[in-house]
């Protein structure tokens, strides 16, 4: 599933944060600033926008429903390029996005996941082979096969808007979160896209693929915490509703609410089957969902 997740990482990485200035290499991909017209966002309406987010950011939820995925796209509309990006793009409704891309006139430069997911095979190997330029983005914790390996403190850019790369380990080894950019010409209010680590009034399991109860619960106590502070982040994400935020999680979430020995408990007993597709997904999102450099996704070549 796609939601605003936390994903799993080292104690350095945690440390790192706040995020480390930029680097000549994530530089490259930044596009020249332009500015254009206001695209209402018609998806995100638990919360107030600003003239800046209306102006710049497109937005759009998208779901797969057979995983129970959101998939996010975000486009700088004010770029004359109109750079887009997916976050965790799903192959079986990869050819719906190109065609949503395609109608915004959009181009489509990355193709991101926020962790290797167990419920379904990732969209960005297909992505790949079906949108020329396109790039596939994943954390380096994870391990995986991609164009781009991100960390903590790296910054995404399309056109001039930003995603910040936050390390939020708990529910698998390399997760992470990705935060829309600080700064007066980025969107209000700022969005977290948490994949599967925090959800709303949930969180990710964290028995397999080098889940720790221990982790996933620092990340949300010892650093997403702390985002509230920034800016009050909120965070976007699936089921049942579209939206909260990391405080509002904070005082409500019924597991992430207790204390730490607890939510190990809780988590140690959810007691829940392993996901249908573990065994295929797991092995084809390694290597960005493609066995090969082929253009048919292992889902495909396996029905
Ligand atoms: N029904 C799904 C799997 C459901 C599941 O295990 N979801 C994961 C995220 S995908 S690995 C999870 O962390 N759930 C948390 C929870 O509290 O339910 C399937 O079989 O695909």
């Amino acid at each position: 599933m796609l939601r605003v997740s936390l994903h799993r990482l080292s104690l350095s990485a945690l440390c790192s944060y706040p995020p480390r200035s930029l680097s000549p290499r994530h530089q490259t991909f930044s596009f020249p600033q332009l500015r254009t017209r206001a695209i209402p966002l018609s998806t995100m309406r638990d919360f107030s926008t600003s003239s800046d987010l209306t102006t710049k950011l497109l937005f759009r939820q998208l779901f797969e429903k057979d995983s129970s995925t959101y998939t996010y796209l975000l486009a700088d509309v004010g770029h004359p390029d109109k750079p887009a990006l997916l976050i965790d793009p799903v192959d079986k409704t990869v050819d719906r996005d190109i065609s949503l891309v395609k109608d915004l006139g959009l181009r489509l430069i990355y193709a991101i996941n926020t962790h290797v997911h167990a419920d379904h095979i990732t969209g960005t190997g297909l992505l790949k082979t079906k949108v020329p330029g396109v790039k596939s983005v994943i954390s380096k914790a994870s391990n995986s096969k991609a164009d781009m390996h991100i960390e903590a403190g790296d910054k995404i850019y399309f056109g001039d808007l930003f995603l910040e790369v936050r390390a939020t380990p708990g529910h698998t080894q390399g997760c992470v979160t990705y935060v829309t950019g600080d700064g007066p010409d980025q969107p209000t209010p700022r969005m977290a896209f948490t994949g599967d680590t925090l959800l709303i009034r949930g969180c990710g399991r964290t028995d397999f693929q080098g889940g720790s109860s221990h982790q996933l619960y620092h990340s949300v106590h010892s650093q997403a915490r702390r985002w509230d502070d920034e800016n009050g982040v909120p965070i976007l994400f699936k089921t049942f509703k579209f939206v909260s935020t990391v405080g509002e999680e904070i005082q409500y979430n019924p597991r992430l609410t207790k204390g730490e020995e607890t939510f190990k408990s809780i988590m140690e007993n959810l007691n829940l089957p392993y996901p249908k597709m573990i065994d295929v997904a797991v092995p084809a999102n390694l290597v960005c969902g493609l066995q090969d450099d082929s253009a048919e996704s292992v889902a495909a070549t396996s029905k």
